[in-house]
């Protein structure tokens, strides 16, 4: 296994606020990795921090061995890619523009290296992630499922090694839940795209990661496969719920939160 990205004894802390507290992480190239955790406990920080969007406190964020902020904003767009929470797109957009935005660290000025090249990125983004036939609708026009697979074709077309994605399937209904994590699957697996996603769903780790890591109280108390790390007794550690636990068809663990933990 080789580390792709790694936090290196990060702490963030604003004001007198200990956000992140000498947090370590390794990344491996090839996976899909899961950062699971209570609301406030900090994963959106943490994915900031190791995009490159924020500056840690204390302690450093390595990309294949080198401090991500030594990196020229375009280098670094080659290779990592992120998709926030709650992004907008401008007002009059059509989805083929905004997938277009993504290939903008192929181009200088505005001018593309290869338009060739960044025409067959952007149709091959919007293929997998079924937003081809929406290409001429404005962005805002789209439903929520449709818009976020439209920003996640975005991302794609960036033709990252690493791709960071912040809840990403934060008001879809189940369906739309399960294609969205169903195209990530299929993008880590065809094309060997690292994804580091915060989930909130614990199933969708079980299911849809091969690394989990677990935050909570500033620090990640658990990592390893989500079998492993992934129980009752971490819901009931963790987050305060009491969960029953299931096997699915497939063999896998199935948790169903049941009611809160009575101290
Ligand atoms: N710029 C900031 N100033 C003050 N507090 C901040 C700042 N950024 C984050 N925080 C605080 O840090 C904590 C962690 O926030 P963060 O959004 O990273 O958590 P999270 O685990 O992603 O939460 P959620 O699951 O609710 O999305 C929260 O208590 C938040 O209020």
């Amino acid at each position: 296994m080789t580390t792709i990205l790694s936090a290196d004894h990060l702490s963030y802390r604003v004001g007198h606020a200990t956000i992140l507290a000498d947090l370590s992480l390794a990344i491996e190239a090839g996976r899909r990795t899961a950062i699971i955790g209570p609301n406030g406990a900090g994963k959106s920080t943490l994915l900031r921090l190791l995009a490159g969007l924020a500056r840690p406190t204390s302690g450093r964020v390595l990309l294949a061995g080198r401090d991500i902020h030594e990196f020229k904003r375009q280098a670094l767009a080659r290779r990592l890619a992120v998709l926030p929470q709650g992004v907008e797109a401008p007002a009059d957009m059509t989805v083929r523009r905004l997938v277009d935005c993504g290939r903008f660290p192929y181009r200088s000025y505005f001018r593309a290296e290869d338009p060739q090249k960044d025409r067959e990125a952007v149709d091959w983004a919007m293929e997998v992630t079924h937003v081809a036939n929406l290409q001429g609708r404005e962005v805002q026009s789209l439903s929520g499922g449709e818009r976020q697979r439209a920003f996640l074709a975005m991302v794609l077309a960036q033709q990252p090694k690493v791709l960071l994605l912040d809840e990403p399937t934060t008001y879809l209904d189940m369906a739309h839940q399960l294609e969205v994590m169903q195209i990530i699957a299929a993008v880590n697996r065809q094309y060997g795209m690292t994804v580091v996603m915060v989930l909130h769903d614990i199933n969708h780790a079980l299911q849809y990661a091969d690394a989990v890591a677990v935050l909570h109280e500033h620090c990640i108390v658990r990592q390893g496969s989500p079998q492993d790390v992934i129980s009752a007794e971490l819901l009931a550690d963790v987050f305060g719920v009491e969960a029953d636990s299931f096997t699915d068809r497939a063999g896998r663990r199935v948790l169903s939160p049941v009611a809160l933990v009575r101290h």
